[in-house]
């Protein structure tokens, strides 16, 4: 049976959630992390002092013809509830539920004068995956049965956050460390950054996996020079050296690295024509996010076009959304997940406490669960606003 498309709702979230930068009080993900910005002290020391936080979550509702709701959150709060309530919307009601490709293709079409990345495609991520929500519970159906079944049992993941040491005791395949220090921060910045690589290597022994994020904060002189220090630690990759937009600086980067460290990044690219463009520079592992990259739709395409060119795809994390997309690609052969505990010593779900049944590894494993759609529901108590309506 055939159902369409009644209404589509968008919502705004304050603190944690899917803007899971939006943390309060000392936590590991907003201390002294090195960002494009560190070279201006006064924002060196909190990524809140600049903004990292300002968007919120946004959350999207899809309710179809017979009165069922699929829903989907990320990164984008109140303007890109705008973008849904004041232009996306029309694309969608009275359609098919199925007519996902068409509604994508029209989404990103008709904001090219004025999206393309960012926010415009954060929107057409939240909205793609609410779509696929509601499609799995419309057919009762988990969407990784959707996008062609699984081809592994359970996922494997490394872990992000300050303490890889617990990571490994929690039974994560490795772990990924926030860089803290920038080139604004000169040589001693640099050796600070290779004493707690080699501490933290001291603590987990020779074999297990340790990565620095470096959130778009060096050059590639720098990132040279780090990733050649951090070479005998046995750093594995370094991960989003340089901004998004320097595909040259990654091509560079890649040609300097030393002999089996990885180059990966990702994060903040998005649709199939941006991961082209990184895909030229020689990356070895992308990292869309399936919120922010154009969603299931487009990572779809993305991660055809990964596999062609011999490259991984470890989508950034992003709970529930990357899981039912990871177990079913081949070149995808573990993920990530964000320890978003404040000292990063227990696992907590991702987007708490904004989700009902978020699943989370257990000894750095998770047999993604059968429920339809992507298997969560929104919590009733945390409170959410509809600032537009249409
Ligand atoms: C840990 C990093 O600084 C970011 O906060 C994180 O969101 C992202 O870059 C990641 O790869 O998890
Ligand atoms: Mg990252």
């Amino acid at each position: 049976m055939q159902h369409t498309i009644r209404e589509v709702r968008a919502f705004v979230v304050r603190g944690k959630g899917a803007d899971y930068h939006d943390q309060g009080g000392k936590h590991w993900i907003d201390d002294h992390i090195a960002t494009p910005m560190s070279g201006y002290p006064e924002y060196r020391q909190s990524r809140q002092s600049f903004g990292i936080n300002v968007l919120g979550t946004l959350v999207i509702e899809i309710e179809a013809d017979d009165g069922t709701v699929g829903f989907a959150v990320t990164t984008g709060g109140e303007i890109g509830a705008w973008i849904v309530e004041n232009h996306l919307a029309r694309f969608l009601e009275g359609r098919p539920v199925t007519d996902i490709e068409r509604i994508w293709d029209q989404m990103y079409r008709s904001t090219l004068y004025y999206g393309r990345r960012g926010i415009v495609l954060n929107t057409i991520s939240g909205i793609d995956l609410a779509l696929y929500d509601l499609l799995g519970r419309l057919r009762q159906e988990p969407v990784y049965a959707l996008l062609g079944g699984p081809v592994r049992d359970e996922l494997q993941f490394y872990a992000t956050g300050a303490r890889p040491d617990i990571a490994q005791q929690l039974g994560f395949i490795g772990g990924k460390m926030p860089l803290h220090h920038g080139p604004a921060e000169g040589e001693d910045g640099l050796e600070r950054n290779i004493a707690l690589l080699a501490d933290m290597r001291e603590k987990v022994g020779p074999n297990f996996w340790l990565m620095y994020d470096c959130w778009m904060s060096l050059d590639v002189e720098y990132a040279t020079r780090l990733a050649h220090r951090a070479a005998d630690l046995g750093l594995k990759w370094i991960e989003e050296a340089l901004i998004p937009d320097d595909y040259w600086g990654y091509a560079q980067l890649k040609k300097q690295l030393p002999p089996g460290m990885l180059m990966t990044t990702g994060e903040h690219e998005a649709t199939r024509w941006g991961f082209r463009q990184l895909l030229e520079t020689g990356v070895d592992i992308i990292q869309p996010d399936v919120g922010w990259c154009g969603g299931i739709t487009e990572l779809i395409k993305i991660s055809a076009l990964a596999d062609a060119h011999g490259t991984l795809v470890v989508p950034h994390g992003s709970s529930v959304y990357s899981y039912h997309f990871v177990v079913t690609r081949t070149n995808s052969p573990f993920a990530e997940f964000l320890m978003m505990h404040e000292s990063a010593e227990e696992v907590v779900p991702m987007f708490s406490p904004l989700l009902l049944n978020e699943p989370v590894p257990v000894n750095g494993r998770l047999r993604v669960p059968e429920t339809p759609g992507f298997g969560v529901e929104l919590n009733p108590e945390v409170e959410r606003t509809r600032p537009y309506t249409h």
